[in-house]
């Protein structure tokens, strides 16, 4: 390189330009500086543009506030369902994102290593530290998975059933029995969800319960809320991430949320690294470990450890909570499905108050729970926009187009869900299909966990979890919506929730 470089040349260049811009007015430097820029962004967008053949609405091929407007709408998924609607099954949403409906681009694109996660995650960086969730390195991935997947595993599950049950499930359902079961009081059930949704966490991930349950209160969801409000525009101008000090500047209150949360998980940690005796194997307890582990081993960094607590609260929490909310909305909606459950949970459990275990409510046990639960997730994905990712070095086609290297790229969860081509009568709440013979073929395009090595990690927690608040949830009230002609319009961020942050109900006891 150095014998191309003519640095006598380069010398006189750079004073011939000094000595220009030297003559020249502040204004004229001010309106040198807006056409060149103007110029770059004019032969970027239109001459250089390398998705030109792709369609969609022309703002978003001028700039990514297109997707801004989107996700601040809190209807991405719609929008973006209504574009595949208009302009076929891949459409461009962003000058450099492409939003692709099509069954077979999931596996291409989700199922292994090549197509990396998207920018967009730094969004999850706390304190601009890395971890699971966040990180598009495989090698760093493949260490927090390692430590992680103890955890998650469901064996350590089991061992920890009990604790699930008492801290969360029966707690709630004691809770409700006592407030609200057949009085004239209405109940926020998406409110005692995610409270119990909570609870459970903070003894897997923080070391021991909020409490929430019973105190009702806990700054952490306010935290995250007034983190969350930060999200349309750091997930699509995701460099700023990086940036803790930017970010301060900008959002000054979700950067303050963001050092609450630290300093609150800093303090659990610290708690639970104290506590000697507590070797209980939860989440938790694999941070301290991997605190003291070699550095060439399942090492976590204080900080990161700090971090993980927060990402497995932020991803087990509203995604559950939200999803048993919407399992009691459609329940409501759709009495003869509740109906139905509650016999099959009768005659699991024929003494009202008595527990059940996992075991015994699985899928193979109780088929029609699980039947809910799939068909549940499959109308409202708690993540029911496309999960970016980017396309590798040289590019890829993917159904039948060729997209170029570095583009972001999604295949939308919710339109999937919806297609009538992968579901008949996708708008209609039909549990039973999924007890048909072609239920493990329908399961492939159920995509509410994803697939591939990013999948959700979380996966048999949320299910035993779920599975276990349902089936007693459900043998023991009857549930009905405070006003019938409730709609519940929802929200998106990266999770989706009632806009209304409500679920108001009536409980009635199950009589025997
Ligand atoms: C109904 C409940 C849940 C749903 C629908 C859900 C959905 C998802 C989805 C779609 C992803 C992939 C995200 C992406 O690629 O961008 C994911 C990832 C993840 N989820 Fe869940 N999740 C649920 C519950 C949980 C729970 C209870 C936990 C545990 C605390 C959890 C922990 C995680 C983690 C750690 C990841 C990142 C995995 C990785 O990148 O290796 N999730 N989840």
């Amino acid at each position: 390189m150095e014998n191309y470089i003519n640095r006598e040349k380069v010398n006189e260049t750079i004073q011939i330009l000094l000595h220009t811009i030297s003559h020249l007015s502040t204004a004229e430097i001010v309106g040198y500086t807006a056409g060149a820029l103007a110029a770059r962004y004019i032969i970027a967008t239109f001459v250089l543009d390398k998705l030109s053949d792709i369609p969609g609405p022309f703002a978003a091929k001028l700039t990514r506030f297109y997707d801004v407007k989107m996700k601040a709408s809190g209807k991405r998924y719609v929008l973006i369902d209504e574009l595949h609607k208009k302009y076929g099954k891949i459409v461009r949403t962003g000058y450099d994102t492409v939003s692709i409906h099509d069954a077979e681009a999931v596996k291409q694109i989700y199922g292994g290593e090549k197509f990396r996660k998207a920018p967009y995650y730094r969004v999850f960086l706390f304190n601009n530290t890395s971890n699971l969730i966040e990180t598009s390195d495989p090698v760093q991935h493949a260490r927090y998975r390692r430590i992680f997947s103890p955890g998650f595993s469901q064996a350590t599950l089991d061992s920890l059933e009990v604790l699930i049950m008492e801290s969360g499930i029966i707690a709630l359902m004691n809770k409700l029995n006592e407030k609200y079961a057949d009085k004239p009081v209405i109940c926020n059930i998406f409110n005692e969800f995610h409270l119990m949704a909570f609870d459970i966490l903070g003894e897997l991930a923080y070391g021991k319960s909020f409490n929430m349950i019973q105190r009702e209160s806990h700054p952490f969801p306010t935290w995250i809320k007034t983190r969350s409000t930060m999200m349309p525009l750091c997930t699509t101008f995701p460099e700023i991430n990086h940036y803790p000090k930017l970010l301060s500047i900008f959002f000054p209150k979700s950067n303050g949320a963001t050092m609450d949360i630290i300093k609150f998980s800093e303090k659990s940690l610290g708690a639970r690294l104290a506590d000697k005796a507590n070797n209980r194997r939860d989440f938790t307890q694999l941070m301290v470990e991997a605190m003291k582990a070699d550095k060439e081993g399942n090492y976590l960094t204080a900080s990161e450890s700090q971090v993980a607590s927060v990402v497995l609260l932020v991803a087990g929490t509203d995604t559950t909570s939200n999803t048993m909310t919407f399992v009691a909305f459609l329940l409501s909606k759709h009495p003869h499905v509740q109906e139905r459950l509650f016999q099959e949970l009768e005659e699991a459990m024929p003494d009202r108050n008595a527990t059940i275990n996992y075991k015994d409510a699985k899928k193979e046990k109780i088929p029609y729970l699980w039947a809910v639960l799939m068909e549940v997730t499959r109308i409202y994905p708690a993540v029911p926009g496309g999960l970016p990712r980017v396309t590798p070095k040289g590019g890829a086609v993917i159904a039948g187009q060729f997209i170029p290297e570095g583009t972001v790229v999604e295949v939308p969860t919710w339109s999937l869900h919806h297609d009538p081509a992968l579901f008949a009568d996708p708008f209609e709440f039909r549990p039973e299909r999924w007890l048909g013979d072609d239920a493990e073929e329908l399961s492939k395009n159920h995509l509410v966990f994803s697939v591939g090595p990013r999948m959700c990690a979380g996966k048999n927690l949320a299910m035993m979890e779920m599975t276990l608040a349902m089936a007693h949830f459900y043998r023991r009230f009857a549930v009905t919506l405070a006003d019938p002609n409730e709609t519940m319009p929802l929200m998106q961020q990266f999770i989706m929730k009632p806009k209304s942050l409500q679920l108001n109900v009536y409980l009635r006891s199950r009589d025997h």
